[in-house]
């Protein structure tokens, strides 16, 4: 399976759809280390041992300062898009707040993909903030992961689409703070239906992997 590598102009536009797209170049640099700090708060809370009633008062009366002057400023459109370049020439669009890859959701790890000769491949290292189990990542969020890679694999190969169906199996468990490797491909397409196999790999070995359905979104031709 090849990558789509039509340009951006040729490929399916968001903003046909009323969605806005933000370049990905244009995000400013200030916002990502804001989301970066705010990514290191959320493990930081989910981790202190802090018990003082007003070193804890005060953090949360100065987390809620930012977040008041923060919301003077408009909320970004639901549904709002960002437009990446990707290695080879190829590009796509993703939900600029999606919880797994979005560029401005600090919750995100954020998971970034890059198309391969064969499909996507992309890395991430979970710390606490995805722990399920003690030291092992969170089922649900495996499931994510994959989700977003068989996702990424079959818009990238065809267009669009929306998961239909998403099995995993978890074959061992996938440990925290150890790099993930995660990759996906097309194996076969049928009208709009598109399957996609998916799995995460820690040193070589498989932890879970994914058999997916996506159904592409029809577009107008
Ligand atoms: C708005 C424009 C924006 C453009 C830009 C987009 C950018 C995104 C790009 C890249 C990002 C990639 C990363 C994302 C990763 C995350 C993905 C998610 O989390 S998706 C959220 C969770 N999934 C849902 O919420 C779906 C809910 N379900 C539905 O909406 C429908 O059921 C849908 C669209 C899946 C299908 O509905 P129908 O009405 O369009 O089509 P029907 O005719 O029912 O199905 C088409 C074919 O698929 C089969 N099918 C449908 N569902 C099936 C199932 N569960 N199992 C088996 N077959 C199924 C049917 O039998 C039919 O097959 P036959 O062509 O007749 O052979």
């Amino acid at each position: 399976m090849t990558v789509n590598t039509q340009p951006a102009t040729e490929r399916p536009d968001p903003r046909a759809f009323g969605l806005p797209v933000v370049e990905q170049d244009d995000i400013p640099a200030e916002l990502r280390a804001l989301v970066g700090r705010v990514h290191d708060l959320i493990g930081a809370v989910a981790n202190t041992t802090e018990t003082d009633p007003r070193t804890l008062a005060e953090a949360a009366a100065a987390v809620e300062g930012v977040t008041e002057r923060l919301g003077r400023a408009p909320r970004r459109q639901i549904g709002t898009m960002v437009r990446r370049d990707l290695p080879g020439g190829a590009s796509e669009f993703g939900t600029i707040s999606n919880i797994v890859a979005g560029d401005t959701n600090p919750a995100a790890p954020p998971l970034s993909l890059v198309p391969t000769a064969e499909g996507v491949r992309g890395e991430v290292t979970l710390d606490t903030v995805y722990q399920g189990p003690p030291g092992l990542v969170h089922g649900g969020w495996i499931a994510a992961l994959l989700d977003q890679a068989v996702g990424t694999a079959s818009s990238l190969a065809t267009s669009p689409g929306l998961t239909a169906r998403l099995e995993i199996d978890y074959r061992s468990p996938t440990p925290l703070f150890n790099p993930l490797e995660i990759t996906a491909e097309v194996e076969r397409t049928e009208r709009r239906k598109v399957y996609v196999n998916g799995r995460i790999r820690v040193n070589g070995e498989i932890t879970a992997q994914a058999r997916a359905l996506m159904v592409r979104v029809p577009f107008p031709e």
